[in-house]
Parts: C-alpha cells; sequence; structure tokens
C-alpha cells in the first residue's frame, strides 16, 4: 500500500480480544507482524482465525511466537532475528479485580513484563511504542496500577527523548469482527458488560445483574463510552502512523471513546433489538467502585490522530451478536 509496506510491528497480546481485531487491521493495511502471547487468556485459534480472515497471503506476514513476557529471553529472541519498527503492546492481566485481590500477580504480569519489554526494545533500539491504557485512569485511586504504568512510558521519555510513545486510554470496548469469526472470549464467568449479555443471550448464564439502579442518570443506571472494537483498532493504526511521521510527538496519552455516553439499560435494549432476544435482568446494588458516568473527551485523537470512531452502539450490538451467535461457546468447540 505505501512505506508501511516495510515496517514491522511486534504485537505483545497479540491473541487477545483487542490483539486479534489489530492484527487483523495492521495485516490488511500492509504491515508485517510478529505476536508474542503466552495464551494466559486466549488461545492457539484465535490466532488461525486472524489468518483465515486476512486469506493466505498476507497470512504470510505473520508469525506467532509463543513466549512470556516476564522472561526476558522470550523478548531477546525475538528482537535478536529480526528489527520491529514498533511495538504495540496489550499483553497485560486485565482484570481490575484481580490488581486489587493478588496484586503480587498482577504487578508480576504486567510491571515486569513491561520493564523487560523496554529493557528489550531499548537495547535494539527500537523505541517507538503504542501502549494499552484505560479511561481508568480518570477513575477510583483503586485502579491506579494502569496510571503507574503510563507513568513509566513518561519517564521511559524523560530520561530518553528519543522515544515515541502513544498510550491509548480506551473507554470500553465492544462488539468484533464484522465476520463473526473472531470477537471477545473471556475465561470463566464474565465481569464486564456485553461479555455477560452475550453469554445470558445463549444461555450460558441465566440473568443479567444490573449493578445499580438508583443512579443520577436518566434511567437509574450507570453510563459508559462503548467504543466498536474495529474503530479501537482503527486507533492503533492512527497511532502508529503518528509515531512513524512525528519526531515530536515524544510521549502523549489519547482517548479512544466515541464521545457518547450509553446506560446499561439502554445497552440492553439495543442488545435486544439486535438479536431479537430477550435478556432476562435483575437490579442489584452498585458494583463497589463503579463510577456514575464515563465518557471521552475525543478531540484530542480526532485533531491529532485524525482518527474518530465510526461506530454507534446498535453496529456494536449487531456485531457482538453476529460473533455470539456464530460461537455460543467462543473459541470452544463445546463445553
Ligand atoms: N478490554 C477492555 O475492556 C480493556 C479496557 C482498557 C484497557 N485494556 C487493556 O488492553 C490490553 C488488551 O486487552 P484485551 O481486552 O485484548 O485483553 P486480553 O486478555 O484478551 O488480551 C491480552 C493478551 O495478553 C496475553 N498476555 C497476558 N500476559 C502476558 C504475558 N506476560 N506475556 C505474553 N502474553 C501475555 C494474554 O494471553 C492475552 O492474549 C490489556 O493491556 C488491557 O489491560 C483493555
Ligand atoms: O454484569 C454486569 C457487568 C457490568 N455491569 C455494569 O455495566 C457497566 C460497564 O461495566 P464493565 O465492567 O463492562 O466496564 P467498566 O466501565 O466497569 O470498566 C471497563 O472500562 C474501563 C474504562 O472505562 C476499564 O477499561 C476497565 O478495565 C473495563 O473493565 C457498569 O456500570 C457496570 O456496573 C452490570 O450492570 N452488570
Amino acid at each position: 500500500m505505501d512505506s508501511s509496506m516495510e515496517q514491522n510491528i511486534l504485537v505483545t497480546g497479540g491473541a487477545g480480544f483487542i490483539g486479534t481485531h489489530t492484527v487483523v487491521q495492521l495485516l490488511k493495511e500492509g504491515f508485517k507482524v510478529s505476536i508474542i502471547d503466552n495464551l494466559d487468556n486466549s488461545v492457539l485459534e484465535a490466532v488461525d482465525r486472524v489468518r483465515e480472515l486476512v486469506g493466505p497471503n498476507l497470512s504470510k506476514k505473520l508469525e506467532f511466537n509463543l513466549g512470556d513476557l516476564r522472561n526476558k529471553e522470550d523478548i531477546e529472541k525475538l528482537f535478536s532475528k529480526q528489527r520491529f519498527d514498533a511495538v504495540i503492546h496489550f499483553a497485560a492481566l486485565k482484570g481490575v479485580g484481580e490488581s486489587v485481590g493478588i496484586p503480587r500477580r498482577y504487578y508480576d504480569n504486567n510491571l515486569v513484563g513491561t520493564i523487560n519489554l523496554y529493557e528489550t526494545m531499548s537495547k535494539y533500539n527500537c523505541k517507538m511504542m503504542v501502549f494499552s491504557s484505560s479511561a481508568t485512569v480518570y477513575g477510583e485511586p483503586k485502579k491506579i496500577p494502569c496510571l503507574f504504568l503510563e507513568e513509566i512510558a513518561r519517564d521511559i521519555h524523560r530520561a530518553e527523548p528519543e522515544w515515541r510513545i502513544v498510550l491509548l486510554r480506551y473507554f470500553n470496548p465492544v462488539g468484533a469482527h464484522e465476520s463473526g469469526r473472531i470477537g471477545e472470549d473471556p475465561k470463566g464467568i464474565p465481569n464486564n458488560l456485553m461479555p455477560y449479555i452475550q453469554q445470558v443471550a445463549v444461555g450460558r448464564q441465566p440473568e443479567l445483574n444490573v449493578y445499580g439502579h438508583d443512579y443520577p442518570t436518566k434511567d437509574g443506571s450507570a453510563v459508559r463510552d462503548y467504543i466498536h472494537v474495529m474503530d479501537l483498532a482503527d486507533g492503533h493504526i492512527a497511532a502508529l502512523r503518528k509515531l512513524f511521521t512525528d519526531p515530536k510527538i515524544g510521549c502523549t496519552a489519547y482517548n479512544l471513546g466515541t464521545g457518547r455516553g450509553t446506560s446499561v439499560l439502554e445497552m440492553v435494549a439495543a442488545f435486544e433489538k439486535a438479536s431479537g432476544k430477550k435478556i432476562p435482568m435483575k437490579l442489584c446494588p452498585r458494583r463497589p467502585g463503579d463510577s456514575t458516568v464515563v465518557y471521552a473527551s475525543t478531540e484530542k485523537a480526532e485533531k491529532e490522530l485524525g482518527w474518530k470512531a465510526k461506530y454507534g452502539v446498535d453496529e456494536m450490538c449487531r456485531d457482538q451478536w453476529n460473533w455470539t451467535n456464530n460461537n455460543p461457546w467462543g473459541y470452544q468447540k463445546k463445553l
């Protein structure tokens, strides 16, 4: 397509939910991609489906490496055999609950893994990084770990100003690739709203617990900024292009959201419309630590990355349902 033809991107955590969707878009845009993933929260089948989606030719530009960022040698092995132009770093344990309940495991994985990655990148003079951050940086103090990782990125850039780092603060990623071949497949009982709704829709969970119906919002349920995972994937391409073209980018954060708020009850209604399924609900007390209303200010990403979300809640629910309907058990054949 253009100069991206030559560019080689390392995607950590590329077998995961956001990773697989981003890898599809990267390959379609002409990038070469290497994934490193320890399959802690994903399966190889997801990568096979990425290959199937992009076809045999583009698949030749995709390499999967089983490896763990906690083992520096696993990263070293990759960098010693090829040059990477940039890294997109998704590999992390993402459960907020886990970061509070089992902090040592969470820090070991996310902090040690990230530091190993920076060190190896530095050693091989690859100093461009797109980092997955979260809108939780705007939230509760107990969710601070990802803010900590943002601070590390800033410190690294301060110490070595030649680094170019884009911190992408995701709002609530949902939906799936329009093909219905890849999507979110959490292990165990889902914590997040949409994966939970999808499991209710196919009978894997009996009903949805709606956490909070007395918030000061129009229907009493909490409001979030849901963003289609394909829009999110395209946000990473925009961020990469920014890294490659703007020597003054430094270490900069952008919000990836739509700028629109949707309540839990509105989301359920949109999903019911898209799927034709009734989602039984139970109104429950608020979930500790949840904010009332969270939505993104999107101007900076629009202006500086030239990126704007294309999809609304209807498309998110359509694609979420298409994925679920075709894969009621996710990537598993049966349970
Ligand atoms: N999905 C969300 O709601 C959300 C919101 C904000 C931020 N994020 C961040 O975005 C990133 C990707 O999220 P996701 O939803 O795709 O999660 P995911 O769990 O589906 O993907 C993460 C991938 O990283 C891999 N991984 C974890 N630790 C690893 C390690 N030490 N070495 C190698 N691979 C490892 C997992 O096996 C998995 O495939 C994460 O950093 C997450 O914190 C996600
Ligand atoms: O079974 C459920 C699950 C969720 N909710 C509600 O649905 C809304 C969205 O909840 P999610 O768990 O899907 O998402 P959060 O907004 O809590 O958090 C998510 O988005 C954040 C960014 O805003 C972070 O990225 C975080 O990691 C990610 O889990 C909340 O009001 C929550 O109380 C329910 O009512 N029932």
